[in-house]
């Protein structure tokens, strides 16, 4: 179980005085995949970066199983939306950095076919283990990310509008094998991820939390009652999801004038 409690968070940078999120106090069940939706600013990257444990509360807490979390950690992968993969390394040598970390006595041999085992999960031939992230198209890279995250297997995923950079194909494949991966596993990762796109929450999401500025704390809480996939090509024919997507762009679009003001 990977249960995330927030108690009374509050944060802002040291280098200034805007808080960035205010009293914050929420709880995440093991198994969730959480979209995060907010104007831009809101502090939702900020979010990602307290769970990370990449900066510390200034106010509360963020227990992981009832225990703080304390600095980075492999129990937590990161995905960015710029893939996040050493350039002067190959695709294979990145995954493997992330393997020797995680399985520091496991023989080369072996972590090498774990490496080309997880590239192929995400859909890549042998051959991508020996090129360079300059050599591969953007899909390709971020899905060697996906897969140097996932072959570490954390059981939380922390991922950063990781689709934000690719077409409307690739990014719809990139988003049925995420979703894939999610809802085959017995034991589902907890999944915080961050979108713009309020369609691509509602289509992965089995909860979607909207981030406000104004103020600076969660502003919409919405669980999905059926863990079933929504389906794409008829996401928009149901009253349901159609009332949420309104009330989803109504809220943001609310607190976008509220900061305007
Ligand atoms: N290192 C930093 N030092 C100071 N302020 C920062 C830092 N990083 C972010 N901020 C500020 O914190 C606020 C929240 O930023 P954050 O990147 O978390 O928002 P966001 O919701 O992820 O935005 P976007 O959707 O545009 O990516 C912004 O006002 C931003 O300028």
């Amino acid at each position: 179980m990977h249960d995330v409690k927030i108690k009374n968070l509050s944060f802002y940078y040291k280098n200034s005085d805007r808080l960035v999120l205010k009293d914050i106090t929420i709880d995440i069940k093991s198994g969730e995949f959480v979209c995060l939706l907010g104007q831009s600013g809101c502090g939702k990257s900020t979010f990602l970066r307290l769970l990370a444990g990449l900066e510390a509360p200034t106010a509360g807490e963020i227990l992981l199983d009832n225990k703080p979390i304390c600095g980075a950690n492999l129990n937590r992968g990161l995905v960015f939306q710029d893939y996040g993969l050493f350039p002067w390394m190959t695709a294979g040598e990145n995954i493997m950095l992330a393997l020797r970390q995680r399985y520091p006595n496991e023989s080369k041999r072996k972590l090498k076919q774990l490496a080309l085992d997880t590239l192929n999960l995400v859909g890549l031939d042998e051959s991508i283990y020996y090129k360079l992230p300059k050599e591969l198209s953007g899909g390709m890279q971020q899905r060697c990310a996906i897969a140097q995250v996932l072959s570490i297997n954390p059981p939380i995923l922390l991922m950063d509008e990781p689709f934000g950079a690719l077409d409307a194909i690739t990014r719809a494949r990139l988003q049925d094998l995420l979703f894939d991966l999610w809802s085959q596993e017995d034991e589902k990762k907890t999944v915080f991820f961050v979108t713009h796109d309020v369609d691509e929450a509602l289509l992965l999401a089995s909860r979607i939390i909207v981030f406000g500025q104004s103020p600076s704390t969660i502003i919409y809480d919405y669980t999905f009652s059926s863990e079933k996939r929504r389906k794409r090509e008829d996401l928009f024919e149901k009253p349901e999801i159609l009332k949420l997507r309104n009330d989803l762009i109504s809220q943001i679009h609310k607190d976008v004038v509220a900061r305007i003001d």
